[in-house]
Formats: structure tokens, C-alpha cells, sequence
């Protein structure tokens, strides 16, 4: 069953009528890890505002968990979890303190929930006295989650819940969703890490308010269209600048130590490419088929 569906919705703001979400159509089952994968501005924020009835669209109409999500409003109000980019904490009030107004606020008490909540409490509960504003950004992370899980909400709606947050929390955080997926909670969270598009069961690629594609990250992958090749050289820039000359090339583009790049050949010598490289002055040259990320199929269909 769909527990988040999706027509036509559409967002302006301004005089200027600037498009923030522009007729975006999606739906996500019940019980999926759904992603949405995008730059800054992208439409993700307006998107998640308008699914938890924060924010009126413009046009077009959406359902969570049954419900219209301009005529229901509350109760989608209360059935749903909502973990904002910004946080949503309360800075004064200690982490105790702000878990318990959020299950009051709901209706419910830490006890009722704490089954689902236990796993990520458990690793900021030492601290339970400190206030909110003194919590370091990964301890900040996983209270909002505790809070905006706090009354066993049907779906959950995280946006940018990474954003700011090192790399070794981020990886717990992860785990920690994957492991609340398992308590059979819809969740869609947004992200502009294209990293963390793989731990998604799928997702939806995300640009200037427009979804470019819709799949599991695997298939979005499978169907990248050209050979891509990674590319090394000792000077990196000299080594784009040499491959936008090249008379075969349809893109190239730094992407860690190497380049990647593709061209209208898919039967591109890698011997003669190197060849090439090497008469343009360029040393340490180094050749390869590349391993397709979701980056590569991302900056594909921007082109
Ligand atoms: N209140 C507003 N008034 C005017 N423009 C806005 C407003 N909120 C968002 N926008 C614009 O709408 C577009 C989409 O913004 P949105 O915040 O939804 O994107 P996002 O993908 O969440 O990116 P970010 O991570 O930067 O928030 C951007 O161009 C943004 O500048």
C-alpha cells in the first residue's frame, strides 16, 4: 500500500513567482526508506513543508497516509514525524526536557514509545541534563529523531538530517534508520549527499523543482547510458582542460583524484586515449572504466 502519494504538486514564492517545486509526482509504499537526492534549492525543503502541512501548495494534491494534506490537515498533523533541516530543538531545555514536551505535546509519555526509541536515546541519555544548545551536532541529530519519533508516528519525513554532521555520525545515522524501517515506519529523507542515495530503497533525483529520476539507486545506476571512464593525471585541472579539447568527448569532470568522463564513442581506445593525453604534455597518465555512482547518473541527466 501507498502511504505517501504525489500529483502535480507545485510550489511558487514571491511576486517574482519563483518555482520551488514544479509538477513533481511520486508515491512511497508503506514501510519504505524513500530518498530525496538533491543540491541546495533543489525543492526538497517545500516538498517536505507541504507533505506535513507546514506550507499550502499551488497546485496539484497529496496524500499521507490516506489523508489530503490541505482538507486533513491535523490529522496528518498527528500521525506524522518531522525532523526539520534547522533543528527543531529547544536550546534551553535539557534533552530530557525537550523529549518529554514532545511526547506531551502529543499526547503520550517517553514510557508509552520508549521501545522505538531506545537504540538512539540510549547513546545521549548520559548527557540527559545538558541542555540542547550544548549538544555537539551529531548528539543534536539523534535527539530531533528521539523527539520526531517520540509518538510512534506512521511516516517520518527527515530533511537533511546529515547536514552538518561529521562522517562517522552520519554512518550511525544511517544504521539507525534502517534499523526503524524494520518497525515498519515509512521514511523519507532528504539529503544532498549522493553517498547516502545507496542506503535508500529509492529514491528520486531532485533538481530546480523538478524530479529527473525516479528508481531504486540500483537501477538508476544499470541504466547510466555511456562507458564512463576514471582518468588520472598529475595535474588535475591541465587534465579537464585536455579533455574538453578532445574531439570525442561528451563530459569530463573531477570527481575525487580522478576525472570522469565520457565519450560519444562508447568504443573509446583507452590505449590511444592515453596516447593523447600524454602528446597534450600531461604526465602520470592513468586509464580505466570507472564504477557508475549515483553522482555520475545525477550529473548525466543535468546534462
Ligand atoms: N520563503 C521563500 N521565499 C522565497 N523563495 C524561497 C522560499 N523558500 C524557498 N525558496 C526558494 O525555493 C527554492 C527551493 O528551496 P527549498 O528550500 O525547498 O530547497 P532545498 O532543496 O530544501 O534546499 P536547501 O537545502 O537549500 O533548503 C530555492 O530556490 C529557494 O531559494
Amino acid at each position: 500500500m501507498e502511504a505517501v502519494v504525489v500529483k502535480n504538486l507545485t510550489k511558487t514564492y514571491g511576486k517574482e513567482k519563483t518555482v520551488a517545486v514544479d509538477n513533481v509526482s511520486f508515491s512511497v509504499n508503506q514501510g519504505e526508506l524513500f530518498g530525496l537526492i538533491g543540491p541546495d534549492g533543489a525543492g526538497k525543503t517545500s516538498i517536505f513543508r507541504m507533505l506535513t502541512t507546514l506550507l499550502l501548495p499551488d497546485g496539484g494534491s497529496a496524500h499521507v497516509d490516506g489523508h489530503d494534506i490541505v482538507q486533513d490537515f491535523r490529522a496528518i498533523r498527528s500521525s506524522v514525524g518531522y525532523m526539520p533541516g534547522k533543528f527543531s530543538l529547544y536550546q534551553d531545555l535539557t534533552i530530557e526536557e525537550n523529549l518529554h514536551f514532545f511526547a506531551t505535546v502529543f499526547g503520550t509519555t517517553i514510557d508509552e514509545n520508549y521501545h522505538l526509541i531506545k537504540d538512539i536515546y540510549v547513546q545521549i541519555e548520559p548527557f540527559k541534563n545538558r541542555r540542547a544548545g550544548k549538544l555537539s551536532g551529531g548528539m543534536k541529530q539523534k535527539l530531533a529523531l528521539c523527539c520526531a519519533l517520540i509518538h510512534k508516528p506512521t511516516t517520518l519525513f527527515l530533511d537533511e538530517p546529515t547536514t552538518g554532521v561529521d562522517p562517522v555520525s552520519r554512518k550511525e545515522f544511517w544504521e539507525m534508520l534502517r534499523r526503524l524501517r524494520e518497525q515498519h515506519i515509512t521514511i523519507l529523507v532528504s539529503t544532498p549527499y549522493m553517498d547516502e542515495a545507496s542506503l535508500c530503497d529509492r529514491i528520486a533525483l531532485i533538481q530546480s523543482g523538478k524530479i529527473l529520476s525516479i528508481d531504486t539507486p540500483q537501477n538508476i545506476v544499470n541504466t547510466y547510458p555511456d562507458r564512463l571512464l576514471a582518468i588520472k593525471a598529475n595535474e588535475m585541472y591541465k587534465l579537464l582542460k585536455v579533455l574538453e579539447g578532445h574531439p570525442g568527448i561528451l563530459n569530463s569532470y573531477a570527481f575525487g583524484e580522478y576525472a570522469h568522463a565520457t565519450f560519444r564513442d562508447a568504443h573509446t581506445d583507452t590505449h590511444a586515449l592515453q596516447v593523447y593525453l600524454r602528446e597534450h604534455g600531461l604526465t602520470g597518465v592513468e586509464v580505466k572504466d570507472a564504477e557508475v555512482t549515483i553522482e555520475d547518473s545525477f550529473i548525466k541527466l543535468l546534462h
